[in-house]
Protein backbone atom coordinates (compact mmCIF):
# COMPACT_ATOMS: atom_id res chain seq x y z
CA UNK A 1 0.00 0.00 0.00
CA UNK A 2 1.68 3.40 -0.60
CA UNK A 3 0.82 6.45 1.38
CA UNK A 4 -1.39 7.73 -0.42
CA UNK A 5 -3.79 4.96 0.46
CA UNK A 6 -4.03 6.16 3.82
CA UNK A 7 -5.42 9.68 3.14
CA UNK A 8 -8.37 10.14 5.29
CA UNK A 9 -11.17 10.22 3.31
CA UNK A 10 -14.11 10.89 6.06
CA UNK A 11 -15.54 13.15 8.79
CA UNK A 12 -14.60 10.30 11.01
CA UNK A 13 -11.06 11.25 10.82
CA UNK A 14 -11.58 14.45 13.34
CA UNK A 15 -14.21 16.15 15.69
CA UNK A 16 -15.04 18.98 13.52
CA UNK A 17 -14.72 16.85 10.35
CA UNK A 18 -10.93 18.15 9.38
CA UNK A 19 -8.24 15.70 8.68
CA UNK A 20 -6.28 14.96 11.97
CA UNK A 21 -3.33 17.19 12.01
CA UNK A 22 -1.76 16.50 15.49
CA UNK A 23 -1.98 13.02 16.87
CA UNK A 24 -0.41 11.66 20.15
CA UNK A 25 -0.03 7.59 20.83
CA UNK A 26 -0.16 7.16 24.48
CA UNK A 27 1.73 3.28 24.94
CA UNK A 28 5.12 2.52 22.86
CA UNK A 29 4.12 -1.50 22.62
CA UNK A 30 3.73 -2.76 19.28
CA UNK A 31 -0.11 -1.64 19.18
CA UNK A 32 1.30 1.91 19.78
CA UNK A 33 4.36 1.86 17.86
CA UNK A 34 2.20 0.22 14.82
CA UNK A 35 -0.34 3.36 15.15
CA UNK A 36 2.09 5.99 15.33
CA UNK A 37 3.60 4.92 12.15
CA UNK A 38 0.50 4.11 10.52
CA UNK A 39 -0.63 7.61 11.50
CA UNK A 40 3.20 9.81 10.49
CA UNK A 41 2.88 7.60 6.95
CA UNK A 42 -0.20 9.41 6.12
CA UNK A 43 0.95 12.92 6.62
CA UNK A 44 -0.12 13.41 10.57
CA UNK A 45 2.33 14.73 13.06
CA UNK A 46 2.94 12.36 15.80
CA UNK A 47 3.76 12.15 19.27
CA UNK A 48 3.78 8.89 20.60
CA UNK A 49 4.50 8.61 24.39
CA UNK A 50 6.06 5.77 26.52
CA UNK A 51 6.34 5.56 30.07
CA UNK A 52 9.47 3.32 30.42
CA UNK A 53 12.57 3.71 29.25
CA UNK A 54 12.15 1.45 26.35
CA UNK A 55 9.62 0.80 23.67
CA UNK A 56 8.38 -2.40 22.79
CA UNK A 57 5.89 -3.05 25.95
CA UNK A 58 5.10 -6.50 26.56
CA UNK A 59 8.21 -8.41 24.09
CA UNK A 60 11.38 -6.52 25.80
CA UNK A 61 14.76 -7.27 26.52
CA UNK A 62 17.28 -6.48 29.54
CA UNK A 63 21.05 -7.08 30.17
CA UNK A 64 21.82 -10.11 33.07
CA UNK A 65 25.62 -9.36 33.05
CA UNK A 66 26.88 -10.02 29.46
CA UNK A 67 23.77 -12.30 28.54
CA UNK A 68 21.13 -10.04 27.07
CA UNK A 69 17.59 -11.86 27.84
CA UNK A 70 14.18 -11.68 26.54
CA UNK A 71 11.37 -11.07 29.02
CA UNK A 72 9.60 -14.18 27.57
CA UNK A 73 10.43 -16.01 23.99
CA UNK A 74 7.78 -14.74 21.45
CA UNK A 75 7.02 -16.35 18.70
CA UNK A 76 4.98 -15.93 15.61
CA UNK A 77 3.17 -18.01 12.34
CA UNK A 78 3.42 -17.50 8.85
CA UNK A 79 -0.15 -16.79 9.27
CA UNK A 80 0.17 -13.59 11.22
CA UNK A 81 0.37 -11.20 7.87
CA UNK A 82 0.39 -7.60 10.36
CA UNK A 83 3.17 -8.87 12.51
CA UNK A 84 4.93 -9.50 9.35
CA UNK A 85 4.06 -6.34 7.59
CA UNK A 86 5.14 -4.91 10.69
CA UNK A 87 8.74 -6.27 10.95
CA UNK A 88 8.70 -5.40 7.22
CA UNK A 89 7.83 -1.84 8.04
CA UNK A 90 10.57 -1.53 10.61
CA UNK A 91 13.51 -3.46 8.67
CA UNK A 92 13.70 -6.65 10.51
CA UNK A 93 12.28 -9.49 8.66
CA UNK A 94 15.49 -10.80 8.01
CA UNK A 95 16.27 -11.51 12.15
CA UNK A 96 13.25 -13.20 12.39
CA UNK A 97 13.00 -15.46 10.06
CA UNK A 98 10.24 -18.37 9.59
CA UNK A 99 10.65 -22.10 9.16
CA UNK A 100 10.74 -23.25 5.64
CA UNK A 101 8.07 -25.57 6.58
CA UNK A 102 6.45 -26.24 9.95
CA UNK A 103 7.93 -28.81 12.25
CA UNK A 104 7.95 -29.27 15.81
CA UNK A 105 9.79 -31.69 17.47
CA UNK A 106 7.69 -33.04 20.25
CA UNK A 107 9.60 -35.16 23.21
CA UNK A 108 7.38 -37.54 25.60
CA UNK A 109 9.01 -37.58 28.93
CA UNK A 110 6.93 -40.07 30.02
CA UNK A 111 7.80 -42.93 27.35
CA UNK A 112 11.58 -43.60 27.43
CA UNK A 113 12.94 -45.58 24.34
CA UNK A 114 16.00 -47.04 23.60
CA UNK A 115 18.27 -44.55 21.46
CA UNK A 116 21.55 -44.86 19.98
CA UNK A 117 23.35 -43.21 23.33
CA UNK A 118 21.42 -45.77 25.59
CA UNK A 119 17.93 -44.46 26.76
CA UNK A 120 15.60 -41.35 26.03
CA UNK A 121 12.12 -39.78 25.55
CA UNK A 122 10.00 -40.58 23.06
CA UNK A 123 10.34 -38.31 19.98
CA UNK A 124 8.05 -37.15 17.51
CA UNK A 125 7.69 -34.22 14.90
CA UNK A 126 4.70 -32.26 14.07
CA UNK A 127 4.63 -31.08 10.25
CA UNK A 128 3.17 -30.25 7.69
CA UNK A 129 3.83 -31.03 3.65
CA UNK A 130 3.47 -28.85 0.47
CA UNK A 131 -0.10 -30.21 -0.29
CA UNK A 132 -3.01 -28.35 -0.06
CA UNK A 133 -5.37 -28.10 2.75
CA UNK A 134 -6.28 -30.73 4.55
CA UNK A 135 -4.15 -32.97 3.19
CA UNK A 136 -0.68 -30.98 4.30
CA UNK A 137 -1.24 -32.41 7.85
CA UNK A 138 -2.53 -35.84 7.35
CA UNK A 139 1.30 -37.20 6.63
CA UNK A 140 2.55 -36.03 9.92
CA UNK A 141 -0.38 -36.47 12.07
CA UNK A 142 -0.58 -40.28 10.52
CA UNK A 143 3.40 -40.66 11.95
CA UNK A 144 2.56 -38.59 14.83
CA UNK A 145 3.89 -41.28 17.52
CA UNK A 146 2.13 -39.86 20.94
CA UNK A 147 -1.21 -40.26 20.13
CA UNK A 148 -2.71 -43.75 18.98
CA UNK A 149 -4.57 -44.87 15.26
CA UNK A 150 -7.41 -44.18 16.47
CA UNK A 151 -7.08 -40.43 18.35
CA UNK A 152 -4.96 -39.94 15.29
CA UNK A 153 -8.48 -40.17 12.94
CA UNK A 154 -10.10 -38.42 15.81
CA UNK A 155 -8.27 -35.49 15.41
CA UNK A 156 -8.45 -35.58 11.99
CA UNK A 157 -12.44 -35.53 12.09
CA UNK A 158 -12.58 -32.77 15.06
CA UNK A 159 -10.20 -30.49 13.08
CA UNK A 160 -12.46 -30.74 10.22
CA UNK A 161 -15.31 -30.04 12.19
CA UNK A 162 -13.53 -27.08 13.93
CA UNK A 163 -13.13 -25.59 10.02
CA UNK A 164 -16.66 -25.80 9.53
CA UNK A 165 -16.71 -22.64 12.69
CA UNK A 166 -17.18 -19.51 12.34
CA UNK A 167 -15.20 -17.63 14.91
CA UNK A 168 -17.06 -14.46 14.75
CA UNK A 169 -20.52 -16.23 15.62
CA UNK A 170 -20.89 -15.05 19.13
CA UNK A 171 -22.48 -17.87 20.22
CA UNK A 172 -19.06 -19.85 19.90
CA UNK A 173 -17.90 -17.18 22.42
CA UNK A 174 -20.37 -18.44 25.32
CA UNK A 175 -18.50 -22.08 24.90
CA UNK A 176 -15.33 -23.60 26.22
CA UNK A 177 -13.11 -25.48 23.95
CA UNK A 178 -12.55 -28.36 26.32
CA UNK A 179 -15.90 -29.10 26.42
CA UNK A 180 -16.69 -29.06 22.66
CA UNK A 181 -13.19 -31.18 21.82
CA UNK A 182 -14.82 -33.31 24.32
CA UNK A 183 -17.97 -33.66 22.46
CA UNK A 184 -15.76 -34.43 19.02
CA UNK A 185 -14.28 -37.49 20.41
CA UNK A 186 -11.39 -36.16 21.78
CA UNK A 187 -9.19 -38.16 24.44
CA UNK A 188 -7.65 -36.17 27.42
CA UNK A 189 -4.34 -37.43 25.67
CA UNK A 190 -5.40 -36.13 22.30
CA UNK A 191 -6.36 -32.77 24.28
CA UNK A 192 -2.45 -32.87 26.14
CA UNK A 193 -0.49 -34.04 23.14
CA UNK A 194 -1.87 -31.88 20.21
CA UNK A 195 -4.76 -29.62 20.97
CA UNK A 196 -3.50 -28.05 24.66
CA UNK A 197 0.26 -28.64 23.19
CA UNK A 198 -0.34 -25.73 20.52
CA UNK A 199 -3.31 -24.26 22.50
CA UNK A 200 -1.98 -23.56 25.34
CA UNK A 201 1.53 -21.48 23.94
CA UNK A 202 -1.39 -19.68 21.60
CA UNK A 203 -4.19 -18.49 23.66
CA UNK A 204 -2.51 -18.99 26.81
CA UNK A 205 -4.73 -21.35 28.31
CA UNK A 206 -5.68 -24.99 28.38
CA UNK A 207 -9.01 -25.59 26.00
CA UNK A 208 -11.09 -26.01 29.51
CA UNK A 209 -10.27 -22.40 30.25
CA UNK A 210 -10.35 -21.53 26.39
CA UNK A 211 -13.54 -19.25 24.39
CA UNK A 212 -14.42 -22.01 21.58
CA UNK A 213 -14.57 -18.50 19.58
CA UNK A 214 -10.63 -17.85 20.01
CA UNK A 215 -9.68 -21.36 19.54
CA UNK A 216 -11.67 -22.05 16.33
CA UNK A 217 -9.71 -18.51 15.57
CA UNK A 218 -6.06 -19.90 16.25
CA UNK A 219 -6.68 -23.16 15.50
CA UNK A 220 -8.63 -22.69 11.87
CA UNK A 221 -6.18 -19.61 10.41
CA UNK A 222 -2.83 -21.71 11.96
CA UNK A 223 -4.04 -24.86 10.32
CA UNK A 224 -6.48 -25.21 8.50
CA UNK A 225 -7.06 -22.24 5.49
CA UNK A 226 -3.48 -22.16 4.33
CA UNK A 227 -1.02 -25.14 3.99
CA UNK A 228 2.42 -22.99 4.97
CA UNK A 229 -0.11 -20.88 7.87
CA UNK A 230 1.25 -22.45 10.78
CA UNK A 231 5.20 -22.38 10.04
CA UNK A 232 7.17 -20.67 12.82
CA UNK A 233 8.94 -17.94 12.90
CA UNK A 234 10.94 -15.83 15.98
CA UNK A 235 13.84 -13.27 16.50
CA UNK A 236 17.32 -14.46 16.17
CA UNK A 237 18.41 -11.76 17.85
CA UNK A 238 17.37 -9.85 21.08
CA UNK A 239 13.25 -8.76 20.85
CA UNK A 240 15.02 -5.29 22.15
CA UNK A 241 16.73 -5.19 18.89
CA UNK A 242 13.44 -5.15 16.63
CA UNK A 243 10.72 -3.46 19.12
CA UNK A 244 13.03 -0.85 20.57
CA UNK A 245 16.08 -0.39 18.62
CA UNK A 246 14.84 -0.91 14.99
CA UNK A 247 11.12 0.59 15.71
CA UNK A 248 12.36 3.82 17.11
CA UNK A 249 14.96 3.95 14.12
CA UNK A 250 11.58 3.58 11.95
CA UNK A 251 9.81 5.82 13.89
CA UNK A 252 12.67 8.80 13.84
CA UNK A 253 12.58 8.17 9.68
CA UNK A 254 8.97 8.40 9.78
CA UNK A 255 9.21 11.91 11.90
CA UNK A 256 7.26 10.96 14.70
CA UNK A 257 8.70 12.09 18.02
CA UNK A 258 8.81 9.76 20.73
CA UNK A 259 9.38 10.16 24.19
CA UNK A 260 10.44 7.44 26.74
CA UNK A 261 10.40 7.73 30.39
CA UNK A 262 7.17 9.78 29.67
CA UNK A 263 4.19 9.03 31.59
CA UNK A 264 0.48 10.26 30.42
CA UNK A 265 -1.87 10.65 33.99
CA UNK A 266 -4.36 11.91 32.02
CA UNK A 267 -6.28 12.39 28.88
CA UNK A 268 -9.29 14.71 28.62
CA UNK A 269 -11.20 17.19 26.74
CA UNK A 270 -10.57 20.82 25.91
CA UNK A 271 -13.03 23.67 25.62
CA UNK A 272 -12.09 23.77 21.63
CA UNK A 273 -13.14 20.39 21.00
CA UNK A 274 -9.53 18.67 20.75
CA UNK A 275 -7.69 16.20 23.63
CA UNK A 276 -5.31 17.30 25.71
CA UNK A 277 -2.87 14.77 27.32
CA UNK A 278 -1.02 15.37 30.35
CA UNK A 279 2.69 14.81 31.55
CA UNK A 280 4.26 15.76 34.51
CA UNK A 281 4.93 19.02 34.05
CA UNK A 282 3.93 19.44 30.12
CA UNK A 283 -0.09 19.41 28.30
CA UNK A 284 0.06 18.30 24.52
CA UNK A 285 -3.16 19.26 22.68
CA UNK A 286 -3.72 16.75 19.78
CA UNK A 287 -6.77 16.28 16.58
CA UNK A 288 -6.49 12.34 17.74
CA UNK A 289 -5.47 10.76 20.33
CA UNK A 290 -4.79 6.58 20.27
CA UNK A 291 -4.49 5.13 23.93
CA UNK A 292 -2.25 1.68 23.03
CA UNK A 293 -1.65 0.58 27.08
CA UNK A 294 -2.87 -2.28 28.83
CA UNK A 295 -6.84 -2.45 29.65
CA UNK A 296 -6.31 -1.71 33.52
CA UNK A 297 -4.26 1.78 32.50
CA UNK A 298 -7.10 2.38 29.98
CA UNK A 299 -9.73 2.20 32.22
CA UNK A 300 -7.89 5.05 34.21
CA UNK A 301 -7.22 7.03 31.37
CA UNK A 302 -10.65 7.35 29.74
CA UNK A 303 -12.48 10.16 29.90
CA UNK A 304 -16.05 9.88 31.41
CA UNK A 305 -18.73 8.78 28.54
CA UNK A 306 -15.54 7.39 26.08
CA UNK A 307 -16.96 3.94 26.35
CA UNK A 308 -20.99 3.07 28.11
CA UNK A 309 -19.53 -0.08 30.30
CA UNK A 310 -16.07 1.19 30.97
CA UNK A 311 -16.10 -1.26 34.23
CA UNK A 312 -15.48 -4.16 31.28
CA UNK A 313 -12.06 -3.55 30.78
CA UNK A 314 -11.71 -4.21 34.29
CA UNK A 315 -13.49 -7.51 33.62
CA UNK A 316 -11.20 -8.90 31.30
CA UNK A 317 -9.03 -11.36 33.33
CA UNK A 318 -5.53 -11.83 32.56
CA UNK A 319 -2.97 -14.97 32.67
CA UNK A 320 0.67 -15.40 33.36
CA UNK A 321 3.58 -16.71 31.37
CA UNK A 322 6.45 -17.50 33.55
CA UNK A 323 10.11 -17.93 31.59
CA UNK A 324 12.63 -19.91 32.77
CA UNK A 325 16.46 -19.47 32.20
CA UNK A 326 19.11 -22.24 31.81
CA UNK A 327 22.84 -21.33 31.38
CA UNK A 328 24.38 -24.52 30.80
CA UNK A 329 28.52 -25.33 30.64
CA UNK A 330 28.37 -26.89 27.29
CA UNK A 331 25.52 -27.95 24.31
CA UNK A 332 22.74 -30.07 25.98
CA UNK A 333 20.42 -29.45 22.98
CA UNK A 334 20.88 -29.58 19.10
CA UNK A 335 17.77 -28.50 17.75
CA UNK A 336 17.25 -24.59 18.24
CA UNK A 337 13.66 -25.60 19.98
CA UNK A 338 11.68 -28.10 21.13
CA UNK A 339 7.92 -28.87 22.73
CA UNK A 340 7.50 -31.31 25.99
CA UNK A 341 4.88 -33.66 26.52
CA UNK A 342 4.54 -35.74 30.23
CA UNK A 343 6.47 -33.42 32.24
CA UNK A 344 6.07 -29.43 33.89
CA UNK A 345 8.19 -28.01 30.46
CA UNK A 346 6.12 -26.84 27.82
CA UNK A 347 8.39 -25.04 24.98
CA UNK A 348 12.62 -24.62 25.42
CA UNK A 349 14.49 -22.61 22.77
CA UNK A 350 17.57 -22.25 22.74
CA UNK A 351 19.10 -18.56 22.99
CA UNK A 352 22.52 -19.02 23.00
CA UNK A 353 23.32 -17.39 19.67
CA UNK A 354 20.72 -14.19 20.40
CA UNK A 355 22.04 -14.01 23.65
CA UNK A 356 25.59 -13.34 23.17
CA UNK A 357 27.14 -16.19 25.62
CA UNK A 358 30.02 -17.59 24.17
CA UNK A 359 30.82 -20.21 26.01
CA UNK A 360 28.31 -23.32 27.00
CA UNK A 361 24.39 -23.11 26.19
CA UNK A 362 21.79 -20.33 27.40
CA UNK A 363 18.13 -22.37 27.01
CA UNK A 364 14.65 -20.52 27.83
CA UNK A 365 11.58 -22.31 28.64
CA UNK A 366 8.35 -20.67 27.83
CA UNK A 367 5.76 -21.50 30.35
CA UNK A 368 2.11 -20.19 29.32
CA UNK A 369 -0.87 -20.76 31.87
CA UNK A 370 1.28 -20.57 34.29
CA UNK A 371 -1.27 -20.04 37.11
CA UNK A 372 0.59 -22.89 39.11
CA UNK A 373 4.54 -21.78 39.19
CA UNK A 374 4.33 -17.84 38.77
CA UNK A 375 4.88 -17.40 42.37
CA UNK A 376 7.05 -19.80 43.05
CA UNK A 377 10.20 -19.22 44.46
CA UNK A 378 13.48 -19.22 42.20
CA UNK A 379 14.81 -22.08 44.21
CA UNK A 380 11.89 -24.24 43.85
CA UNK A 381 11.58 -24.00 40.48
CA UNK A 382 15.30 -24.98 40.04
CA UNK A 383 14.13 -28.24 42.00
CA UNK A 384 11.76 -28.78 39.94
CA UNK A 385 12.94 -27.81 36.60
CA UNK A 386 16.14 -29.04 36.43
CA UNK A 387 15.55 -32.91 36.65
CA UNK A 388 12.76 -32.23 34.47
CA UNK A 389 15.30 -31.31 32.11
CA UNK A 390 17.68 -34.05 32.49
CA UNK A 391 15.13 -36.68 32.20
CA UNK A 392 14.03 -34.94 28.52
CA UNK A 393 17.92 -33.90 27.50
CA UNK A 394 20.37 -36.55 28.58
CA UNK A 395 23.31 -34.49 27.31
CA UNK A 396 22.04 -31.62 30.91
CA UNK A 397 22.86 -34.73 33.15
CA UNK A 398 26.77 -34.12 33.40
CA UNK A 399 26.62 -30.64 32.82
CA UNK A 400 26.91 -27.96 35.28
CA UNK A 401 24.34 -25.20 35.39
CA UNK A 402 26.28 -21.22 35.40
CA UNK A 403 22.85 -19.33 36.02
CA UNK A 404 19.34 -19.75 36.64
CA UNK A 405 17.09 -17.18 36.44
CA UNK A 406 13.65 -16.44 36.07
CA UNK A 407 10.86 -13.86 34.43
CA UNK A 408 7.84 -13.40 35.30
CA UNK A 409 4.94 -12.17 33.49
CA UNK A 410 1.76 -12.06 35.86
CA UNK A 411 -0.49 -10.15 33.18
CA UNK A 412 1.20 -11.31 30.40
CA UNK A 413 -2.00 -11.76 28.34
CA UNK A 414 -5.78 -11.50 28.66
CA UNK A 415 -7.32 -14.41 29.45
CA UNK A 416 -9.10 -15.63 26.75
CA UNK A 417 -12.33 -17.53 28.79
CA UNK A 418 -15.59 -18.14 27.48
CA UNK A 419 -17.61 -14.40 27.43
CA UNK A 420 -14.39 -12.80 26.70
CA UNK A 421 -15.64 -11.19 23.12
CA UNK A 422 -18.23 -9.14 24.39
CA UNK A 423 -15.66 -7.08 26.71
CA UNK A 424 -13.41 -6.23 23.97
CA UNK A 425 -14.40 -2.71 22.46
CA UNK A 426 -13.33 -1.58 19.20
CA UNK A 427 -11.02 1.16 17.81
CA UNK A 428 -14.01 4.00 18.69
CA UNK A 429 -14.75 5.68 21.60
CA UNK A 430 -17.46 8.29 22.11
CA UNK A 431 -14.68 10.69 22.57
CA UNK A 432 -14.70 12.53 18.82
CA UNK A 433 -10.84 11.89 18.27
CA UNK A 434 -10.26 9.37 21.18
CA UNK A 435 -9.43 5.64 19.77
CA UNK A 436 -8.52 2.54 21.30
CA UNK A 437 -5.83 0.23 20.57
CA UNK A 438 -3.52 -2.83 22.41
CA UNK A 439 -4.03 -6.53 21.67
CA UNK A 440 -6.94 -6.94 23.94
CA UNK A 441 -9.01 -4.52 22.02
CA UNK A 442 -11.85 -6.85 19.80
CA UNK A 443 -8.98 -8.27 17.39
CA UNK A 444 -10.80 -11.35 17.01
CA UNK A 445 -7.23 -12.90 17.88
CA UNK A 446 -6.15 -14.14 21.38
CA UNK A 447 -2.81 -11.49 23.20
CA UNK A 448 -0.32 -11.62 20.45
CA UNK A 449 1.63 -9.15 18.76
CA UNK A 450 -0.27 -10.28 15.35
CA UNK A 451 -3.45 -9.21 18.20
CA UNK A 452 -1.81 -5.97 18.93
CA UNK A 453 -0.47 -5.20 15.09
CA UNK A 454 -3.73 -5.19 13.64
CA UNK A 455 -5.19 -3.27 17.00
CA UNK A 456 -2.77 -0.37 15.46
CA UNK A 457 -3.42 -0.51 12.66
CA UNK A 458 -7.83 -0.39 13.12
CA UNK A 459 -7.35 2.58 15.75
CA UNK A 460 -5.05 4.58 13.53
CA UNK A 461 -7.25 3.83 10.55
CA UNK A 462 -10.13 4.95 12.39
CA UNK A 463 -8.06 7.75 13.36
CA UNK A 464 -7.96 8.63 9.59
CA UNK A 465 -11.33 7.81 8.31
CA UNK A 466 -10.35 4.84 6.40
CA UNK A 467 -11.58 1.98 8.86
CA UNK A 468 -13.26 -0.27 6.95
CA UNK A 469 -10.77 -0.64 4.13
CA UNK A 470 -9.98 -4.34 3.98
CA UNK A 471 -6.47 -4.53 5.76
CA UNK A 472 -5.62 -7.90 4.62
CA UNK A 473 -4.55 -6.16 1.59
CA UNK A 474 -2.21 -4.06 3.57
CA UNK A 475 -0.68 -6.91 5.26
CA UNK A 476 -0.29 -9.03 1.88
CA UNK A 477 1.41 -7.08 0.27
CA UNK A 478 4.41 -7.98 2.02
CA UNK A 479 3.26 -11.84 2.79
C1 LIG B 1 6.24 -13.58 28.44
C2 LIG B 1 5.37 -13.30 27.25
C3 LIG B 1 5.41 -14.15 26.16
C4 LIG B 1 4.62 -13.90 25.05
N1 LIG B 1 4.72 -14.72 23.97
C5 LIG B 1 4.11 -14.36 22.83
C6 LIG B 1 4.35 -15.09 21.64
O1 LIG B 1 5.10 -16.07 21.63
N2 LIG B 1 3.74 -14.67 20.51
C7 LIG B 1 2.92 -13.59 20.47
O2 LIG B 1 2.43 -13.24 19.40
N3 LIG B 1 2.65 -12.87 21.60
C8 LIG B 1 3.23 -13.23 22.76
N4 LIG B 1 3.00 -12.51 23.89
C9 LIG B 1 1.99 -11.43 23.86
C10 LIG B 1 2.53 -10.14 23.25
O3 LIG B 1 3.78 -9.80 23.81
C11 LIG B 1 1.54 -9.02 23.54
O4 LIG B 1 0.23 -9.39 23.15
C12 LIG B 1 1.86 -7.72 22.81
O5 LIG B 1 3.24 -7.41 22.91
C13 LIG B 1 1.02 -6.60 23.43
O6 LIG B 1 1.33 -5.37 22.81
P1 LIG B 1 0.48 -4.08 23.12
O7 LIG B 1 1.13 -2.95 22.39
O8 LIG B 1 -0.94 -4.35 22.90
O9 LIG B 1 0.60 -3.84 24.71
P2 LIG B 1 1.86 -3.62 25.65
O10 LIG B 1 3.01 -4.38 25.15
O11 LIG B 1 1.37 -3.88 27.04
O12 LIG B 1 2.21 -2.06 25.51
C14 LIG B 1 1.58 -1.05 26.28
C15 LIG B 1 2.61 0.03 26.57
O13 LIG B 1 1.96 1.13 27.20
C16 LIG B 1 2.85 1.68 28.15
N5 LIG B 1 2.04 2.47 29.10
C17 LIG B 1 1.13 2.02 30.00
N6 LIG B 1 0.59 3.06 30.67
C18 LIG B 1 1.16 4.19 30.18
C19 LIG B 1 1.00 5.58 30.45
N7 LIG B 1 0.13 6.02 31.38
N8 LIG B 1 1.76 6.46 29.76
C20 LIG B 1 2.63 6.02 28.81
N9 LIG B 1 2.82 4.73 28.51
C21 LIG B 1 2.09 3.82 29.18
C22 LIG B 1 3.49 0.45 28.78
O14 LIG B 1 4.68 0.77 29.44
C23 LIG B 1 3.69 -0.43 27.54
O15 LIG B 1 4.95 -0.23 26.95
C24 LIG B 1 3.75 -12.77 25.04
C25 LIG B 1 3.71 -11.91 26.14
C26 LIG B 1 4.51 -12.16 27.23
C27 LIG B 1 4.48 -11.20 28.38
Amino acid sequence: MSDTDLRPTGPDSHAEGRPARAAVVVGGGLAGVTAALRLADAGTAVTLLEGRPRLGGLAFSFQRGDLTVDNGQHVYLRCCTAYRWFLDRIGGTDLAPLQDRLSVPVVDAAHRVRTRSGEGPRLGTLSRDALPVPLHLARGLARYPHLSLAERASVGRAALALKALDPADPALDQEDFGSWLARHGQSPRAVEALWDLVGVATLNAVAADTSLALAAKVFRTGLLEEPGAADIGWARVPLGELHDTLARKALDAAGVRTEVRARVASVSRTGTGRLAVDLPGERIEADTVVLAVAQREAYDLLPPGALDHPERLLRLGTAPILNIHVHYDRTVLRRPFFAALGSPVQWVFDRTEASGVTEGQYLALSQSAAQEYIDEPVAVLRERFLPELERLLPAARGARVHDFFVTRERTATFAPAPGTAALRPGPRTQVPGLHLAGAWTATGWPATMEGAVRSGVSAADAALGVIGRPRDHLFRETA
